[in-house]
Parts: C-alpha cells; structure tokens; sequence
C-alpha cells in the first residue's frame, strides 16, 4: 500500500500539495486526474522520495520513503512524464535488462522480462536499437518497459501515454490491468480518461493541492463533470 498522511509540499513559497492523505491498496488501479498544474506530478514524485514533504509522510507498505529510500524504490516502479529522465544505457535492451541485473537476478530471468516488457510495448525484437534515434513515442515505450521489468509492487506512472500510438497504448494498458489484477498497485496520471469505466477501480482528482474527487469511476467523472477540473477526453 502507498499511503500520504497529511501530506503537505510548496516549491519555494508556493504551495502545490496541502493536508493530503490518501492510500492506494495493492492490487488497485487508480486514475490521477486533475488540471494542468494541479499538482499530480508533484504527488507522483513523493510516492518513491524523489521529493520530500514538508509535513506529513508518506509510506510504502508501512515503511516511511524519507527512512527507507531503498525499500521505497525497489517496491515502487516510476515512468516519469520525460522518458528521457530515466533512461541509463545506450540501447533498448541493455535499458530494461539493467534494473533486473542490479537486482542480481538470474541471466534467464533477466531475459525473461526483458522480452516480456517489451513485448508490453510493442517493442519485441528491438533490444539492439540506439534510445537515442528511438521517437518520442518509441522511448516513451522503453522507459515503461523499463519499469515493468522490475516487477514493482507498486507501479506509477506519470502521463505515460504521451506520444504512443494507439496500438502501443492499448498494449500498456492491457499490460497495466493484469498486472493490477496479479496484486501490483498502480497509480496513473494521466489527463486521458478514454478507458477509465473499464479499467479503474477508482479515479481520484486533485485541485488546489487536495482530493477534490476520489471514487468509482462512474461517480467521480460525474463529480468531476461538477468541478473546475479539466477532463478532455471523457467519453
Ligand atoms: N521544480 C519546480 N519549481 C517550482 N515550481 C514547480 C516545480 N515543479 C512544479 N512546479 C509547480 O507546481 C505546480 C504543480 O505542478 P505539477 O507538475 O505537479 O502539476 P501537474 O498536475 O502534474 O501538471 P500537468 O498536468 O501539466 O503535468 C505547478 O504550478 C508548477 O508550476
């Protein structure tokens, strides 16, 4: 489980994230919506301590992130919004083979996910191929298959579907469903709401630094059709 108690977080003086709490079960999957600038990055990057908060805490399966870093980012998977962010090798498979071989995992393993995320994202055969003449879609796809490959207990994901076409999306997606219905926790950010009915266990929105929605799909987008949050492709 991810849990925010009370969480609290301002860049300089401006405050992004105010008293929030909320908790993401294993084995959930839950939508992040909220406008352009209401602070789901911001929330994102608490979940593994890549930011601290200013009061409160968060915690990973009972262990607070800001005492255990390490715990936090073995069990927490993060696609960043910048797929370039992430990346630590020069090609794709050299990419997700290399978070399963800190792991000290087997040779055959290693090769088992790797060709596994990649098949996720419809990458399958390309491990040879340069990140660095890959589009944006493309290293968007590697930077996912890099955080499947670690088998994380909790997976989050920070508008990950940015510049994937549509096969790869569906890929992902239906990748992140069974992975979510094995028992892996995931936390989505994403102002794509298309698949929302079928997939999410749950959609919470954020504004003004709080939840302003958080339940079943089907109540929250009409909660959402009541608010000042942005939702561009409800269907
Ligand atoms: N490094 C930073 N320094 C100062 N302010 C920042 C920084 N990062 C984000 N902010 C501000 O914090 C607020 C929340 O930003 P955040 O990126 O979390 O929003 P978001 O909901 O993810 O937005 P989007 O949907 O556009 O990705 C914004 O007002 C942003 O300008």
């Amino acid at each position: 489980m991810i849990e925010f108690r009370s969480v609290s977080y301002a860049f300089d003086d401006v405050s992004v994230i105010e008293d929030l709490s909320l908790s993401i079960d294993d084995g959930e999957f839950v939508f992040l919506a909220g406008a352009n600038g209401s602070g789901k990055t911001t929330l994102l990057r608490h979940c593994n301590g890549l930011l601290t908060p200013d009061s409160g805490r968060v915690l990973v399966d009972g262990t607070p992130v800001a005492e255990d870093l390490i715990a936090a980012r073995s069990r927490v998977g993060m696609v960043f919004q910048h797929p370039r962010d992430q990346f630590v090798a020069a090609t794709v498979g050299a990419d997700v083979a290399f978070g399963p071989e800190n792991l000290g995992l087997a040779r055959d393993e290693i090769d088992r996910r790797v060709a596994a995320a990649l098949d996720a994202v419809n990458l399958t055969g390309r491990e040879d191929d340069r990140i660095d003449a890959l589009s944006g879609g493309e290293q968007a796809r590697v930077a996912i298959a890099g955080a499947l490959a670690m088998d994380p207990s909790h997976l989050v994901l920070d508008e990950p579907f940015t510049g994937l076409d549509e096969p790869a999306r569906r890929s992902v997606l239906s990748r992140l469903e069974s992975l979510s219905a094995d028992g892996t926790g995931v936390l989505l950010a994403t102002h794509d709401l298309r698949d929302v009915r079928a997939l999410a266990d749950r959609v919470i929105a954020v504004r003004d630094g709080r939840v302003a929605v958080d339940g079943p799909p089907a109540r929250a987008l009409d909660e959402l059709e009541g608010l000042d949050v942005r939702v561009p492709n409800r269907c």
